[in-house]
């Protein structure tokens, strides 16, 4: 897609240049920053379009920049243009104190000199502006602020920003909605939109229902990029990591949370496979999934030494799936959640289950995540998740994952008919793969918690061994 610097007119030309040098030093310490640790050399606007005057008393930038990160990694012969992300930007003359935490800084020079530029998403006004955007429906400039007609958005509903550690950000409107606003964007069908809309279409209840969507027309409405979704907050929610290590802390059994977790699964795929057409996986493509698999596991034991001795027994489970393909066997593959685990639940206080974060795996291209698969892989990533919170708990509580992995399959074969441990090559394979991507993010981002994927690639490797 071409950089659309010309539409940077609608505000000041010197815009970016002004925000540049603040910017290279803020924008790496964002916890959502997808390129940590590569210096950012620069900046080019995709687009810039005024939600209010940067003029007056409030101004708020809307702003799609392009972060130049020379030494990221080439495709091909192409080099990677960098990562486009969106930035709220509010200008004041002066930051409130309960405002000092968003500041970004003062350009120097530029059109907005002398001013005070910080993340709007921390002051009420802004966040408000774009509520009342979607609700109005309103386009300014590329921006397509979209709704369900049928859902009411009521005035006056007060926002708070979200404070947990996340990949995008999220703001609570008076615990009825949650905006979730993208940050690293890219062009094309995001699943975290497509497949809510698609379930809400089913009526399938274990997912919000988007309530309105923010879009940018770029190169026109059919090359979109989704910015942002809001839906339905569940109130008083606590989440299925959260409410796991509090059962094990307290020695409670966990496995009537786990099969009703494994129904709602069951429910979603059931849904997805209605609202989507499977598909069949033959030889040549069940053979690229075990490829992919053998690849991933020789770049994680590149990156990973612990992981060496482990490689021969882990790629034995992926092979003993190539084997099963080459004799003729076939798979059902469907679109999936695609990076489903315990925090990714939410259980309402009134005990029912959701299920949210389609977004996929975001280090993946688009196209990948929206693939179909075997249902296994979300399943596989549950079965990992039971583990990881029984392995994060001292004193160990022996059999509580084994057991909330059963009633978790139990619960799954109850909606779908289909008890996933009836097909233990695939099931083994996606775990393998699974804890394989745990030791590299573990490693990488949390270095004490390696001991709990190695636990699971010292027992799957010792299960795939002939
Ligand atoms: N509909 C919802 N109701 C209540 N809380 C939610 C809802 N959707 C998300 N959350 C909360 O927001 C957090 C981040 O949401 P998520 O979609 O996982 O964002 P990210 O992709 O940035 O991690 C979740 O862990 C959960 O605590
Ligand atoms: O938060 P994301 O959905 O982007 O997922 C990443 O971070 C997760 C940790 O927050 C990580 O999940 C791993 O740790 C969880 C406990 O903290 C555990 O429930 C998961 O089963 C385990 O995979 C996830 O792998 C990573 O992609």
């Amino acid at each position: 897609m071409s950089e659309a610097v010309t539409r940077a007119t609608r505000t000041s030309p010197g815009l970016l240049a002004s925000l540049d040098p603040l910017l290279r030093e803020w924008l790496p310490r964002q916890r959502w920053f997808a390129g940590k640790g590569r210096p950012v050399t620069g900046f080019s606007l995709v687009a810039a379009t005024e939600l209010l005057p940067p003029t007056a008393k409030l101004g708020l930038l809307h702003l799609l920049v392009r972060a130049h990160q020379p030494d990221v990694p080439t495709h091909g012969a192409m080099t990677h243009p960098g990562d486009c992300y969106q930035l709220l930007i509010g200008v004041r003359e002066a930051l409130p104190p309960r405002l000092a935490p968003a500041l970004i800084g003062h350009p120097d020079d530029g059109p907005l000199a002398g001013r005070t530029v910080y993340e709007a998403l921390h002051d009420p006004r802004p966040a408000e502006v774009l509520l009342e955007a979607l609700r109005a429906r309103a386009r300014i400039g590329e921006l397509r602020f979209e709704r369900d007609t049928r859902q009411e958005i009521p005035d006056g509903l007060m926002p708070r920003l979200m404070t947990a550690e996340q990949s995008n950000s999220s703001i609570v409107y008076g615990d009825t909605f949650i905006l979730k606003l993208l940050r690293r964007i890219v062009p094309g069908v995001n699943p975290d939109l497509e497949l809510p809309l698609l379930l809400a279409r089913e009526g399938c209840p274990r997912v919000p229902a988007p309530t309105a969507w923010l879009l940018a027309d770029l190169e026109g409405p059919d090359d979109s990029y989704v910015l942002g979704v809001l839906q339905p907050f569940v109130k008083g929610a606590a989440d299925g990591w959260e409410l796991a290590l509090r059962e094990l802390a307290k020695g409670e059994d966990f496995s009537t949370q786990a099969r009703a977790l494994g129904r709602a699964t069951a429910e979603v795929h059931t849904a997805l496979a209605r609202a989507t057409p499977p598909v069949t996986l033959g030889h040549a493509q069940v053979r690229l999934l075990v490829d992919g698999m053998t690849e991933r596991l020789e770049a994680a034991a590149q990156a990973v030494p612990t992981l060496r001795t482990y490689a021969p027994g882990l790629r034995s489970a992926f092979e003993t799936l190539g084997e099963l393909a080459a004799e003729g066997r076939t798979w059902n593959a469907q679109r999936i959640h695609g990076d489903l685990h315990l925090g990714q639940c939410l259980r309402s206080p009134s005990g029912t289950w959701s299920l949210i974060d389609f977004e996929g795996e975001p280090s993946k291209s688009l196209a990948e995540r929206r693939l179909p698969q075997p249902v296994a892989r979300d399943v596989a990533g549950m079965l990992r998740s039971f583990d990881y919170a029984a392995h994060s708990h001292e004193p160990r509580v022996p059999g509580w994952a084994d057991t909330c992995r059963a009633a978790y399959c139990t619960g799954y074969a109850e909606i779908s008919g289909l008890d996933p441990r009836t097909d233990p090559v695939l099931l083994r394979a996606y775990e393998t793969d699974k804890a394989v991507y745990e030791v590299v993010y573990e490693a990488r981002h949390r270095p004490e918690w390696l001991p709990v994927p190695m636990a699971a690639v010292h027992r799957l490797s010792a299960d795939a061994a002939p």
